[in-house]
């Protein structure tokens, strides 16, 4: 009935994985974390590390976009054990939809309950600047308007069911302690909230699309996320994602600036270190019960 690259990794398949990867590490990770363009830093803050190459790592796509390492570090923050991705896969990569949003069901059966999301974004909101910080707080899923979503093809109930809602895919609690941690870190001036739009990549937008989207009502856009995130919210656990506004969108026709990734991966240097910090504090007040303290 569904097309053989609809059909995705089985339950079978994620679980031969992470038993792979378990049988390797002590650390039971309840956080995990995904890197975005140029935001790899954040995995090397993690303590007592145990280093997996995606190439090693059984069923794993490889990485293949500058500013991503392909590595998934296990390890220690402040204590608080965590699984990182240091690289994600994307639509325009060109593996199947299933194959990108795999991850999200391995951090589930390695016992994740909370996923942190990062991402560099273009800004379409006129109130942002380059270096500004998003608290994601909903998204726009444009592939799966044209039905491109991650959840196509037969559902396994031991994930989730065939029909999950998504107006609550971004844990309110979550947003508001990022916030709150922003304030208490002095990032008032460059935190801001707003809703992500995804699209397939790889070439940037037009101007036209820009301004399409803008009135729409999305604030940042990008190339991920969206869909790592409807595979999480699947499979229960909580999500918490964050952008980095590494520029801002062309929406002028006199405007002489285009984008590129360079500037993109240059510009999410000069915030690396304060998004760091807000996603390692985020991670210290998750408790493993689920509470914030
Ligand atoms: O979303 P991340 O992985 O941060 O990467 C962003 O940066 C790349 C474009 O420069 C695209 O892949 C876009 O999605
Ligand atoms: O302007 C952008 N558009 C799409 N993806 C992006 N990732 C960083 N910046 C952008």
């Amino acid at each position: 009935m569904f097309p053989e690259t609809n059909k995705g990794f089985s339950y079978e398949d994620c679980k031969a994985t992470s038993d792979w990867l378990l049988a390797q590490t002590d650390i039971r990770p309840n956080v995990g974390i995904v890197c975005g363009s140029g935001l790899g830093g954040l995995a090397d803050m993690l303590k007592d590390q145990v280093v997996f190459n995606y190439k090693d790592i059984p069923n794993f796509p490889q990485s293949t976009v500058h500013g991503h390492a392909g590595r998934l570090v296990f390890g220690t923050l402040k204590g608080r054990p965590c699984v990182c991705m240091q690289g994600r896969f994307h639509l325009y990569e060109g593996y199947p939809i299933q194959k990108i949003t795999l991850p999200m069901r391995i951090f589930k059966m390695l016992g994740v309950e909370t996923v942190i999301l990062t991402n560099a974004a273009g800004g379409l909101n006129q109130d942002f600047k380059v270096g500004d910080i998003m608290v994601i707080k909903d998204h726009i899923n444009m592939p799966g308007f044209a039905g491109n979503n991650p959840l196509v093809g037969p559902n396994d109930e031991r994930f989730g069911v065939r029909f999950p809602c998504m107006s609550d895919a971004y844990d309110r609690e979550l947003q508001q302690l990022a916030v709150d941690i922003g304030q208490e870190l002095g990032y008032g001036d460059f935190l801001k909230e707003g809703v992500y739009c995804v699209l397939g990549g790889p070439s940037f937008e037009t101007i036209a699309e820009c301004r399409i989207l803008h009135k729409l009502g999305a604030d940042a856009v990008g190339m991920s996320t969206v869909h790592e995130v409807i595979v999480a919210r699947h499979c229960g656990m909580r999500v918490v994602a964050l952008s980095l506004i590494t520029n801002l969108v062309v929406m002028d026709y006199d405007s002489q600036e285009k984008a590129n990734h360079e500037d993109v991966l240059q510009a999410s240097k000069l915030r690396a270190g304060q998004l760091e910090r807000l996603v390692s504090t985020v991670v210290t007040r998750i408790e493993p019960n689920n509470n914030y303290i």
